[in-house]
């Protein structure tokens, strides 16, 4: 029971299954501690071939086993989280806070102004009281077709949220609505004929963006529906341009209703002012701008943020935010709470590994107990206050009880609009806190996972939460390139935190627990993985070529604890991925992928680091790509793998992929040749991971030398990996 006896808001579970995984964490660590003896008690003598390659292996081993801790140290005691919604409206209904809800958009062509009113129009539906919601759109494409977008949802708006509220439709992103439920049936003849009349409004809408972007520019006609177009006068380039803020729907004035009279949520355009001589920092400058605009319009307690490709799956998730934030007994202390990333896009077998499902339903659960989860930079919901800067401390607590949403503006919306103007623009962070101890972080390509961070060494705690009805859903990338660049961007942040004066062990210290630390490191750490990697898959393939052995004889008996931990962590692995809902082949796949992220995306993202770390380059954020062309769409559904483009990062891939065919050939015909049994026996190891390695890299073979299509692997790319791995192969002969 809470305080004042009063019934808590959510409860905590604990995962299962606990008893089973301390046995495969203990068994695994004492074979890896065998191990470790057998590479230190069999270490080739001096002068001896393969002295090197072995203390190699060793050192690649131990780097497995430090980041093995770490996995282990996230998976103890995953956490599970229940909210009681119905307590929530029964003590609070009348006092619920205002929410600000942040919609980013960076690029039009990328990101179709239609999806991102999909995800605007999803959260101005929330089930919430409107006058309480504000949502804003931030483009940092500063297109006036998003502009356009945005008005056509403002008036679609005024249909859409009474009848997602009436017929209490899921989800509420219209394109996903439609596309996702049957026509309804014509035992509800009322819904049947709203639902109609309600999907042709939608396609009508959908059917006239489509085409203003199919011209690349907004008709005279259309410009006269809303001043705001007049500010495009003024914009030459996306890159150098004024502040543009305009206020759509203006939730104080009593005449934004819809269609049945309720009122309406705020609705703000917002472009910030960029110019080319201002840093604008990406995503964390936009969230920063739209902090300062939205606390003088609304100033909602709570900030939900989202990517604009997360649409709102479900109608629910304030409250649910809200039942840890308002908690009576803990709620004081959470700064955020973090909802999983989840994509609607994903198919049966997941090639690319893109729903990281692992992640979300085990590791950032596992968080959430080492101290809480971090912050993922999408479906979030914060407290305005802690994201602005503020220090966790016991007046937090005082405060809680007192505060009332007060201190409403009384400006009418076009001087509003004025006022705020400055709050976007680019002079106004000068010699302020904003990117350093205020808002998001500047400088990192993550700038999330080190805002989260900060927050949390600020003293608060923070929440994860996977309800059952997904909450928002998002689009994945859908071609290999996108992943491989995504994740590069991805290694780039995390090891650069890892490096910088936040690193957690140093940053975190004594500020939050030593578990979180190491957990923080999962994350901050993927990038450096690249090394072992990419020696285990062409060392001990090399070696196999000359007929040097690297592991055990299969008639010793120190290939028990090689075979023992190999097999556990297959298992555990496979295991786990199928409980988070995957399939064996996806299992396969997401496999592949690590191999494929380990030995280019984090191998280029730890590089790039470090040569930013020494001055040598400087940040950027590529955005993923959130649109396919049909042909792109029907191999992403075939789970046929994409490459078409000559890429370094490809150019590595077919390398290693040739290398290991070459080897195992070769391999195999040093066994044949030489028939002894010795032979076998003590390469059969190297034989296997090699044998493993080629079917790993079947569908680049493919991609080499069988397909015709226009996404086969480049010539450029063939020739030079084929170049490349047989200058290896000779190189380890001779
Ligand atoms: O200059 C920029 C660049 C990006 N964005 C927006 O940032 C979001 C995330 O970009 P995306 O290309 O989709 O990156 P992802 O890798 O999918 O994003 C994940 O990783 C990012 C950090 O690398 C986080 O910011 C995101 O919230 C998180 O979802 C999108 O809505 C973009 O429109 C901007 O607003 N301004
Ligand atoms: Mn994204």
């Amino acid at each position: 029971m809470g305080r004042d006896g009063q019934l808590p808001l959510f409860e905590t579970k604990a995962a299962k299954g606990r008893i089973l995984f301390g046995l495969y964490a203990v068994s695994t660590f004492v074979g890896i501690c065998l191990i470790c003896v057998y590479r230190l008690i069999h270490l080739p003598e001096e002068g001896k071939v393969g002295r090197w390659a072995w203390i190699g292996l060793f050192l690649s081993e131990l780097g497995y086993i430090l980041y093995w801790f770490i996995t282990v140290t996230v998976r103890l005691k995953p956490i599970y989280r229940y909210t009681f919604k119905d307590r929530l409206s029964q003590r609070y209904e009348k006092v619920l806070p205002g929410i600000d809800i942040f919609v980013c958009t960076a690029n039009p062509i990328i990101e179709p102004p239609t999806m991102v009113i999909n995800t605007v129009l999803s959260v101005m539906a929330y089930d919430y009281p409107p006058e309480k919601l504000s949502v804003y759109l931030s483009d940092d494409g500063g297109s006036c077709l998003t502009f356009y977008a945005l008005l056509e949802a403002s008036q679609f708006s005024k249909l859409w949220l009474p009848f997602c509220k009436k017929f209490k439709v899921e989800p509420r992103c219209p394109e996903a609505y439609f596309t996702s439920t049957p026509e309804p049936h014509h035992d509800d003849p009322l819904m049947a004929e709203e639902w109609s009349s309600i999907k042709k409004l939608y396609e009508d809408m959908r059917n006239r963006i489509e085409s203003a972007m199919k011209v690349g520019q907004i008709s005279e006609e259309i410009r006269k529906q809303h001043k705001g177009f007049g500010e495009w006068d003024l914009v030459s380039d996306p890159r150098n341009h004024q502040t543009i803020l305009q206020i759509l729907i203006d939730g104080r004035d009593g005449k934004a209703m819809d269609v049945e009279g309720q009122p309406l949520p705020t609705l703000v355009y917002l472009s910030r002012e960029k110019r080319p001589k201002y840093a604008h920092n990406f995503k964390a400058g936009a969230m920063n701008a739209l902090i300062r605009v939205s606390s003088r319009i609304s100033n909602g307690e709570i900030i939900l943020n989202v990517d604009c490709d997360m649409y709102s799956n479900n109608s629910e998730s304030v409250k649910d935010a809200l039942c840890f934030l308002m908690d009576e007994e803990t709620g004081h202390e959470i700064a955020y709470v973090q909802f999983p990333q989840c994509f609607n896009n994903i198919t049966k077998n997941d090639l690319y590994a893109c729903s990281l499902n692992v992640i979300t339903e085990v590791e950032l659960a596992g968080f959430d107990s080492n101290g809480g989860p971090c912050y993922i930079g999408t479906g979030c919901f914060h407290r305005r206050e802690a994201l602005c800067g503020k220090k966790y401390d016991m007046d937090c607590e005082r405060e809680q009880t007192t505060r009332n949403n007060d201190g409403k503006i009384e400006e009418s919306a076009s001087v509003l609009e004025e006022t705020c103007k400055v709050l976007a623009s680019c002079s106004y962070e000068d010699n302020t806190q904003w990117g350093k101890e205020m808002g998001l972080k500047y400088g990192c390509p993550v700038e999330d996972v080190l805002t989260g961070l900060s927050i949390q060494c600020r003293g608060w705690k923070s929440i994860y939460f996977t309800p059952e009805r997904k909450a928002f859903l998002g689009v994945a990338p859908t071609t290999l390139l996108q992943t491989l660049i995504q994740h590069k961007r991805w290694i780039e942040g995390d090891f650069q935190i890892f490096l910088s004066r936040y690193c957690p062990f140093t940053y975190g210290h004594k500020r939050i627990p030593l578990k979180l630390q190491i957990s923080y490191c999962i994350f901050l750490l993927w990038g450096p993985n690249c090394l072992p990697t990419l020696y285990y898959v062409a060392m001990p393939s090399l070696c196999l070529l000359k007929g040097i052995s690297l592991f055990p004889k299969i008639s010793s008996l120190w290939i028990l604890p090689f075979a023992y931990v190999m097999s556990s962590s297959c298992a555990y692995s496979l295991g786990e991925f199928i409980w988070c809902g995957g399939t064996l082949l996806g299992w396969w796949n997401d496999q592949r992928m690590w191999v494929f992220k380990r030995t280019t995306s984090f191998f280029f993202g730890c590089s790039e680091t470090i040569l930013k770390q020494l001055g040598f380059s400087r940040s950027s954020f590529a955005v993923t790509s959130k649109v396919a062309d049909e042909e792109e769409s029907k191999r992403f559904e075939q789970e046929v793998m994409e490459f078409g483009a000559a890429s370094p990062m490809f150019t590595i891939l077919a390398t290693l992929a040739l290398l290991n065919l070459f080897t195992f050939v070769g391999g195999i015909t040093r066994v044949i040749i030489d028939m002894q049994a010795q032979v076998l026996d003590s390469l059969l190891l190297q034989i296997l991971l090699c044998g493993v390695l080629v079917l790993m890299n079947l569908p680049v073979y493919h991609g080499l030398f069988f397909r015709k299509d226009a996404t086969r692997m480049p010539c450029s790319v063939t020739y030079q990996s084929i170049a490349f791995a047989l200058l290896a192969c000779s190189l380890a002969l001779y």
